[in-house]
């Protein structure tokens, strides 16, 4: 009941005027926010490596009305972007009332290969620059009373085949998000963390990764995206975003699949 009533109380206007960072936003879930966000009249900044997809989100946010859209492009591997990201909103936006950690880089959807590099490498973009981000914009979201919003998977609240290092990611930001809402409440930090959920997606990238493999159809990106901006906007704790029953093809050696329902994994 709580949950279905406190999802009734979202409305748009609630978005008019704030100042949102979304990362991840030159495609799918980041970038569905982003126009969201700029319908409901946000001040907009993304960011991603890609700088003329973001120069086209930019464009668009501002056809679709928002009150200000502007970009950051960069790697996250890369701490100077974080920093920059920072500082424009600082110096542009006057300050930031939500932070939206959406971005990923690239894995693979197989069994574990044993490259400890990758592991490395995927921590470094999935958890440590959320880290960052989240220290350098607290200062910030202490001042707006503001939000955090990370994007995680449920494959970052269960153990699941073929996504070890994605989901060693994912499991780390729930426990450094989950331990630190903790603390917040306990120093009456007034800065909410909300950690979504999310089962599978009908991005290009989920698509193109999963789409053969997966039994079972994905869930709108555009929907996705909103849910994710109303949980994050309503202060909760966390977000879930469609759950379905699905059976599991393992390779057989032939090239051919056998289905194993989760269930017996
Ligand atoms: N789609 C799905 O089925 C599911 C998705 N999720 C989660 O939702 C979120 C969004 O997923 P989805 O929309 O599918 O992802 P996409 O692959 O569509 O988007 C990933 C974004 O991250 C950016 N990115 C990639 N590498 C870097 C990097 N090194 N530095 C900065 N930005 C980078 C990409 O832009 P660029 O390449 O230009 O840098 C892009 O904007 C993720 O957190 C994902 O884990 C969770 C469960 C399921
Ligand atoms: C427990 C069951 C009822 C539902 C199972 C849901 C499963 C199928 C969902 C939950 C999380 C999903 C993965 C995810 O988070 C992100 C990515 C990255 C993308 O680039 C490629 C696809 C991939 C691996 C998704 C594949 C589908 C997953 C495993």
């Amino acid at each position: 009941f709580c949950f279905y009533s406190s999802r009734e109380n979202f409305k748009p206007e609630m978005l008019k005027g704030k100042r949102v960072i979304v990362t991840g936003a030159s495609t799918g879930i980041g970038e569905q926010m982003a126009y969201h966000l700029a319908r409901m009249g946000a001040h907009v900044l993304v960011t991603a490596r890609t700088e003329a997809k973001l120069q086209q989100v930019v464009e668009r946010c501002r056809a679709l009305g928002a009150s200000s859209a502007r970009l950051v492009s960069g790697s996250m591997e890369d701490m100077a972007t974080t920093r920059q990201l920072v500082e424009v909103a600082e110096a542009e936006l006057g300050g930031l009332d939500m932070l939206i950690l959406n971005h990923v880089g690239k894995s693979y959807f197989n069994y574990f290969d044993g490259d400890v590099g990758h592991v490395q490498k995927l921590l470094n973009i999935n958890f440590l620059s959320y880290v960052a981000m989240t220290v350098s914009a607290l200062p910030m979201l202490k001042r707006s009373g503001g939000s955090i919003v990370v994007v995680s998977s449920m494959a970052g609240k269960v153990g699941f085949p073929f996504t070890v290092p994605y989901s060693a990611t994912k499991f780390a930001l729930d426990g450094f998000f989950s331990s630190l809402r903790q603390e917040f409440s306990i120093q009456s930090v007034n800065v909410s963390i909300t950690l979504c959920i999310l089962g599978f997606i009908d991005t290009e990238n989920a698509m193109r990764a999963a789409a053969d493999v997966l039994l079972m159809s994905p869930a709108p990106k555009e929907e996705c995206a909103l849910e994710i901006i109303k949980g994050g906007t309503l202060r909760q704790r966390e977000v879930y975003y469609r759950y379905a029953s699905t059976k599991l093809p393992l390779p057989n050696d032939n090239g051919t699949y056998k289905l194993i329902p989760l269930n017996r994994l």
